[in-house]
């Protein structure tokens, strides 16, 4: 038997590894969804290709109806999202280890089981449309397989398969992982975080939230646009989002339709992501003249809603973001905010911030994290993290928030700030800057519950004050944390 008809990978690369034996062929006719969808599912295997860039080119080059995009996008991401979750099944029904599948098969299985698994489409349309769209790549050889195999798994719904993917686990947290489709170094990551809140028994809501697409949610810049104005000019697409005074949510649609985004206005920002800019914006009025600091501003959405906050009160704005290209991207999202390059954009180490003692009044720290928070956002991004990127994460988040600490002047304000929940990266960072002293924590309940009314806000207790971990099961946003911490002396 040939690599290609029984569908097993000799290379034993596993997962983003090419299987070297295919050959790719001209497909004769126009590409549908599912060849759209396959082609990201390998590039995202064998390339590491981020399907968030790589799908609308994609969706563009095969010119797709309207329809059909929406179809290829929800089949790419729901695969990503599920595909550990699938393989568990892809394993029961190949009879051998998921690694030893032939990365086209096993992209296609994994295509397959999510339409038979998780959508309305029909069982013979689920089965033939991707059996094709394989045979259209690669010819009959894997075809074959993936027909055997996506057939084994129609002969069962979707809650038998559940069942038996929950049986196979030897313990709870693993039935979580395999049934949820995470990796359970990211499980126990959740329950962890959870637990500083006594809210370990909400793990399975957590784990399923990360597995839906989220809503669009868009941010009206203060003095720039009105968002009760802007859902008036389109009350059919915009309707208000709870989580942040300036939030809104699209309801559908290409969010570059509205002329208010084009014009940088408003910007496409997570609620969550709002309400921690402004958490530092509105803590207490800006007075004229202070100086705030964005630390790690990379690529800008935070820097846009803060400095549209703090050039309307007479305060200056500086961003600062160590990767270059990043940086580029700072300066394009502020050009909205001041006219020109008004604003300047440094591209320094944060760290080397710690040479300008007691120079700024507030500062951001949005401390790059593994950003285990917005897995519903980069579907595949769960499957690429390791445990190992904890440690040097933590270890620069420390350095940054203490660079951030010298840097704010005494009775200033540093915004500690992850899009991660994982305690090593929030609670275990902010509590060993409290216990060196020389600052107070602030409770960071009491300025959300101002800015957000309608949320429901437990705090986390770190030193004598409340730090705040906001979930995408309970808030609609993405998992942000929040600490302000107050220089004493
Ligand atoms: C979580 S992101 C910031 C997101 C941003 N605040 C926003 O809302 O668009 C963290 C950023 O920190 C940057 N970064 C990483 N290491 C850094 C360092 N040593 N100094 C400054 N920035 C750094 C990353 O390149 C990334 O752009």
């Amino acid at each position: 038997m040939s690599e290609q008809r029984d569908g097993v990978n000799r290379t034993h690369g596993g997962r983003g590894k090419r299987s070297g034996g295919q050959r790719r062929q001209a497909r004769p006719t126009k590409p549908g969804a599912r060849d759209v969808a396959l082609d990201v599912l390998l590039a995202v295997a064998e390339d590491d290709a981020y399907s968030n860039l790589l799908l609308p080119h994609r969706i563009r080059e095969a010119r797709l109806s309207h329809e059909d995009a929406g179809l290829a996008t929800e089949l790419t991401y729901g695969t990503l999202r599920r595909s550990g979750y699938y393989d568990a099944i892809i394993e029961m029904v190949a009879k051998r280890p998921i690694d030893e599948v032939d990365t086209l098969a096993r992209a296609a299985l994994q295509l397959g089981a999510h339409q038979l698994l998780a959508t309305r489409v029909a069982t013979h349309a689920a089965v033939n449309e991707t059996v094709s769209a394989v045979r259209r790549r690669a010819g009959q050889g894997p075809s074959g397989f993936v027909n055997a195999n996506l057939r084994r798994i129609s002969e069962a719904d979707a809650q038998t398969w559940h069942e038996r993917v929950a049986d196979s686990a030897n313990d709870e947290l693993e039935r979580l992982a395999l049934v949820e489709s995470h990796p359970l170094w990211i499980v126990r990551a959740l329950r962890e975080a959870l637990a500083l809140e006594h809210r370990e028994a909400e793990l399975e809501e957590t784990l399923r939230a990360n597995n839906e697409s989220p809503h669009v949610q868009l941010a009206a810049l203060p003095e720039l646009a009105e968002r009760e104005a802007v859902i008036a000019a389109h009350p059919e697409l915009l309707e208000p989002e709870p989580a942040s005074p300036v939030a809104m949510r699209l309801s559908g649609g290409d969010p570059s339709d509205l002329e208010e985004v084009r014009s940088g206005r408003v910007r496409v920002q997570d609620a969550g992501s709002q309400l921690v800019a402004l958490a530092l914006s509105r803590v207490e009025p800006l007075r004229a003249g202070e100086r705030i600091l964005d630390l790690c501003a990379g690529p800008g959405g935070k820097s846009a809603l803060l400095a549209a906050e703090v050039l309307a009160a007479g305060a200056k704005f500086q961003a600062n973001e160590v990767v270059p290209a990043r940086a580029d991207l700072v300066r394009k999202a502020l050009r909205a905010v001041a006219d020109g390059d008004a604003l300047s954009v440094t591209e320094l180490d944060g760290r080397e911030y710690a040479n300008q003692p007691d120079a700024y009044d507030r500062i951001l720290v949005d401390a790059p994290c593994t950003g285990l928070g917005a897995l519903r956002r980069r579907p595949e991004a769960r499957w690429r993290k390791q445990l190992s990127d904890v440690a040097d994460l933590s270890a620069l988040q420390e350095e940054l928030l203490d660079a951030a600490v010298t840097a704010v002047k005494p009775g200033g304000i540093v915004a500690y700030v992850t899009c991660s929940p994982h305690p090593a990266e929030t609670v275990g960072i902010v509590r060993r800057a409290a216990r060196a002293g020389g600052l107070d924590v602030l409770d960071a309940t009491a300025i959300y519950r101002d800015l957000a009314p309608d949320l429901d806000i437990t705090g986390i207790s770190v030193g004598d004050g409340n730090a705040v971990q906001l979930w995408p099961h309970r808030h609609g946003t993405d998992a942000m944390f929040l600490t302000l911490l107050r220089k004493t002396d």
